[in-house]
């Protein structure tokens, strides 16, 4: 029988997340029935959105989270051993997937072709993260050329697509990252004025690189970052509310009470169009998303990078490095 090994929630976190949170166990799984398969990690995705995730939680669960993972025991013609598939059963190396599990495309899907990229980018550029770049920026933003752009958390998943595709739209973009080096992965993407938020401030960047204002603002970071980039919004800019990671270690829980002033002086005299977003809301078009990605790649128009994290026994190191700005590109951890 196959041994599972499942990281658990151990305390449910309180500020930045520590190792001591999470646990390690090993779990049985029992051979498949009729219609079940058992997959076997390969690549396991951290997010930021885990936190949310963990403050929701109680101590026993299982971490939730998404991997590519490989079948390697069958009993569904459908699916059979040596099929890749992307996969939410958690930061779990084995998982039994029922045949009701394998219906909802959301929470597992047959890998298709990726044309020669590795499949951990089923986790990132090609999946989830890719598709918040595309539909987050593009249905929310409504970017004309020549317009200004704004991103921040600019060397990460969504961030660096986001430039990427701003840039492809013809727009001039603004990006901010966490570190020099950062900072020169950006520029390495064509995208001409990249700062470092945490040595520029970011109002007086504004005043000065965007003297006409911000027309299009995608914000993954929230907090004190958009309270500096509020007052430059253009008339009628739009911001897309993608994240907040900056506050994802403070709030309690979902619902609680905003921590900074609401700039309704701003928004109104401005008119401007605020809008928050789950990138599920465009299920229907999720292979839009993906295609037009992969084609820009193939292209010359996009490129990304991942921080890989090697073994299991690294996944709440490679999540909490989150917070800390670890990450490149998209953070994976290779089973
Ligand atoms: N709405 C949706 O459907 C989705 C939303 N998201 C959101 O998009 C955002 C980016 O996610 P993703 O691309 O996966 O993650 P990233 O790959 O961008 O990794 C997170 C990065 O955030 C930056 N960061 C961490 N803490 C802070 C802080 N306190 N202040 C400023 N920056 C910080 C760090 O970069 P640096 O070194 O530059 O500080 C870090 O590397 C997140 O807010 C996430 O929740 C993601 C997917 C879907
Ligand atoms: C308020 C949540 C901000 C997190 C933004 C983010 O990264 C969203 C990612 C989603 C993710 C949703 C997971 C947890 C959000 C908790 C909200 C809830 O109602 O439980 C995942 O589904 C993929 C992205 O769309």
């Amino acid at each position: 029988m196959v041994q599972a090994k499942v990281w658990r929630i151990k305390t449910v976190s309180q500020g930045v997340p520590k190792e001591s949170d999470f646990e390690c166990i090993t779990e049985t799984v029992p051979p498949c029935q009729d219609g079940e398969v058992i997959i076997e990690a390969e690549w396991l995705s951290v997010d930021p959105y885990m936190r949310y995730r963990i403050a929701r939680g109680k101590p026993g669960d299982t971490v939730y989270g998404s991997q590519v993972a490989k079948v390697i025991e069958s009993k569904n013609p459908d699916c059979p051993v040596g099929t890749y598939v992307v996969s939410y059963p958690g930061w779990r190396s084995h998982s039994k997937i029922t045949a009701e599990g394998m219906k909802d495309p959301f929470q597992f899907t047959k890998l298709s072709d990726l044309g020669g990229i590795r499949r951990s980018a089923a986790l990132g550029i090609l999946g989830m993260p890719g598709n918040t770049a595309y539909f987050g920026f593009l249905e929310l933003c409504s970017p004309k050329a020549g317009e200004t752009v704004v991103v921040n958390a600019a060397a990460g998943a969504v961030g660096s697509a986001v430039c990427q595709i701003a840039k492809i739209k013809g727009c001039r973009v603004i990006a901010f990252a966490g570190s020099p080096a950062k900072v020169d992965y950006v520029k390495s993407l064509g995208i001409e004025h990249v700062f470092n938020y945490k040595t520029d401030d970011v109002s007086q960047v504004l005043t000065k690189v965007a003297p006409n204002g911000v027309d299009c603002y995608f914000d993954n970071v929230g907090g004190d970052f958009t309270e500096s980039v509020m007052p430059h919004l253009a008339e009628f800019a739009r911001v897309s509310v993608c994240g907040a990671i900056s506050t994802y270690n403070q709030l309690p829980s979902l619902g609680s009470k905003s921590s900074g002033p609401f700039p309704s002086g701003i928004i109104i005299s401005k008119q401007i169009r605020i809008e928050g977003f789950m990138v599920y809301r465009w299920s229907s078009r999720w292979m839009e998303g993906i295609n037009q990605i992969a084609q820009w790649i193939k292209e010359g128009k996009i490129k990304y990078e991942e921080s890989v994290s090697n073994g299991f026994e690294n996944m709440p190191k490679t999540f909490i490095g989150l917070f800390q700005g670890e990450n490149l590109g998209k953070a994976v951890v290779k089973y």
